[in-house]
């Protein structure tokens, strides 16, 4: 029997020194204490930049810019009870600081970082191509 397809849309938000935002599913939630992307399912009236952009206003009092969603890489995952479909965008532009609003965790932390974090199990190879991609620790010595 073929498994339902949910569409997923979510964000590395990178600050000025290179670091991304990772979020902790909190108690409750499917997969809690593993870390992702801030995101979330993709509404039926809605593009993924739309459902990215009103998830990181919900879940993290940002308001971001619709139109600096640089699309980075996407993942197709066999999860047991459905088959995730979920692009990754890059943003690194948005207004306000990032608070918690729904109970998760929040870090921000350098690509190389991430990859050492329990994250979902669709985020594993997405965590190696940010790190991969995108420069890693400080880039001017102090
Ligand atoms: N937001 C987000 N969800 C992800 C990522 N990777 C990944 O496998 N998912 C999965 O995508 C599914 C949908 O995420 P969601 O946050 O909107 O859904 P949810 O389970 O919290 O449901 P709910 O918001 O209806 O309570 C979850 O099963 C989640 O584990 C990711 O990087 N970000």
């Amino acid at each position: 029997m073929s498994k339902p397809l949910l569409l997923v849309a979510a964000a590395a938000l990178i600050d000025a020194d290179g670091r991304v935002l990772v979020t902790r599913r909190p108690a409750g939630k499917a997969h809690a204490g593993k870390w992702e992307f801030p995101g979330g399912k993709v509404e039926a009236n809605e593009t993924p930049e739309q459902a990215v952009n009103r998830e990181l206003r919900e879940e993290l009092g940002l308001e971001p810019c619709e139109r600096c969603l640089q699309p980075f890489s996407f993942t197709s995952y066999a999860y047991d009870d459905f088959h995730l479909f979920m692009p990754l965008y890059l943003c690194r532009q948005w207004d306000g600081f990032a608070q918690p609003k729904e109970g998760q965790g929040i870090k921000w932390l350098y690509p190389n970082q991430i990859t050492e974090l329990d994250l979902v199990e669709a985020d594993i190879e997405l965590a190696q191509e940010l790190a991969d991609r995108l420069p890693s620790g400080r880039r001017f010595a102090v």
